[in-house]
């Protein structure tokens, strides 16, 4: 392996006194990209995510025929909405390892007239598409996935959707709905969604939900958003949309304050945001750590020198993309942490339990491996190289254990151009303001 290949993480020196502000949200720029596009007119989108996620959506709107204008770095995103209509007739989609852009755009494509194919990476011809492509032929399109198992490739033989009534499964990932959700407006007629089973992640459902409202449409959903009813709107308003920074980026700054001790504020989020992972902060807060809810940001206190953190037991369903800065955290405890309600964390960018637990093993810690999450008991820490399965999180989580144990160097950090090309300058950073 050469020197580029692993980045080794150096442990700091004392507690942290950091403010720090992650780049845009992920979630927040594809679902506004996506209600942009559908606008009947030009939206600009301000504190954008630069990163692959975010390319591949803009790349992939584009190539059916929405202009967009990538100004200020690409933070700031000039969209030409077309009403609700997909001007392109045929294109290809590359579309990395997002899941947000395949489920998002085979969706939207459906609303066109032409043929299109999306693919992606290897691993995306492993991540589950077919519930999504069940539920879009109920309402009339014909979508085909063209994996083993219903996996990208999807090609899409789009004519408009024509609505009706569908049912979506809402255990394995919640982008299936999301997606329903945000092209059904632009259907023909009525449409009419029901939740089949546990619905998972829902925070990112009522994040759609909003994210629709800013745009003009708004939908009534039940508390337990098992059923919705989507009038045709025919297509979204325009807007100037601010993005806020990204929740699940600022789980691993709050982390590093819970592992080094001292404090870290994160600014720009508040509990009210519109991402449910600021609900890592209460998470810390069971471990031991203090929190404190700010006007424009929240902080992290870490446990005082000579305090441990307290292990706990975690659902986290609803925040599925902080466990592994959990797992981290959970190292440096007092005793075991169980954290359950994940099962849905398998179909991720790679099996987010199972290879999670071996890379924990790994750095010294025994984990016991469970259908829906694990159970992590700290052992004594030990240099080691991390794989990180070409997994964003898996790099910038478990290379929070190298601020406080010697010798963790972390694989292929380039991974994290995912969503946060920047990670480990902006880590540094952050971890060398300490007192
Ligand atoms: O809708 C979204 O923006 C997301 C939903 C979640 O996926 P699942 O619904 O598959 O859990 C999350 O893991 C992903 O990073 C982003
Ligand atoms: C699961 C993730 O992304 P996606 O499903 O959008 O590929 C993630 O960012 O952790």
């Amino acid at each position: 392996m050469s020197p580029s290949d692993f980045i080794e993480i150096q442990p700091v020196g004392g507690p942290l006194a950091a403010r720090v502000r992650p780049p845009g949200s992920k979630s927040l720029t594809n679902r506004a990209l996506v209600c942009a596009a559908l606008a009947d007119g030009e939206s600009t989108l301000t504190g954008a995510l630069v990163s692959d996620d975010t390319h591949v959506m803009i790349e992939g709107l584009s190539r059916l025929g929405i202009p967009i204008d990538v100004l200020d770095n690409g933070t700031t995103l000039r969209v030409a909405g077309a009403g609700g209509q997909v001007p392109a007739i045929e294109a290809e989609l590359f579309i990395g390892n997002s899941g947000t852009t395949v489920r998002f755009l085979t969706a939207l494509a459906t609303l066109g007239h032409g043929a299109f194919r999306l693919d992606g990476v290897a691993r995306m011809r492993e991540r589950p598409l077919q519930d999504l492509a069940d539920a879009l032929n109920s309402l009339g399109a014909t979508v085909r996935c063209e994996s083993p198992g219903g996996c990208p490739p999807v090609s899409v033989h789009a004519n408009g959707l024509p609505g009706g009534e569908a049912s979506v499964r809402g255990d394995i990932s919640s982008q299936f709905l999301s997606a329903l959700l945000m092209a059904c407006p632009c259907a023909a007629s009525p449409v009419t969604l029901r939740v089949d089973g546990e619905l998972v992640s829902q925070p990112y459902v009522r994040m759609t939900l909003e994210v629709m409202r800013a745009f003009g449409v708004e939908v009534t959903a039940p508390a337990d958003l098992s059923r919705f009813e989507l009038a045709p709107a025919g297509c979204y308003q325009p807007l100037d949309y601010a993005i806020e920074p990204d929740a699940s980026a600022a789980s691993y700054f709050w982390a590093a304050a819970a592992i080094c001790g001292g404090e870290v504020t994160v600014e720009g989020l508040t509990r009210n945001a519109l991402q449910g992972d600021v609900a890592f902060v209460d998470c810390l807060e069971k471990m031991g750590c203090r929190v404190e809810h700010l006007t424009d940001g929240i902080k992290v206190v870490g446990p005082a020198p000579g305090e441990k953190l307290r292990g706990a037991k975690l659902d986290m369903n609803a925040i599925s993309d902080t466990v592994q800065t959990l797992a981290a955290v959970a190292l440096f405890a007092d005793g075991p942490t169980e954290v359950s309600g994940v099962a849905h964390n398998r179909h991720k960018e790679t099996d987010r339990i199972a290879d999670l637990a071996t890379e924990l093993r790994r750095l010294g810690a025994s984990v016991e491996e469970k259908p829906d999450g694990l159970v992590i008991t700290p052992g004594e820490l030990r240099p080691a190289l991390v794989e990180t399965y070409d997994d964003h999180r898996m790099a910038m989580s478990l290379a929070l254990v190298g601020l406080r144990q010697p010798g963790v160097r972390i694989a292929n950090p380039g991974c994290t151009a995912k969503t946060y090309p920047n990670y480990f300058e902006d880590l540094s950073a952050t971890v060398s303001k300490n007192d």
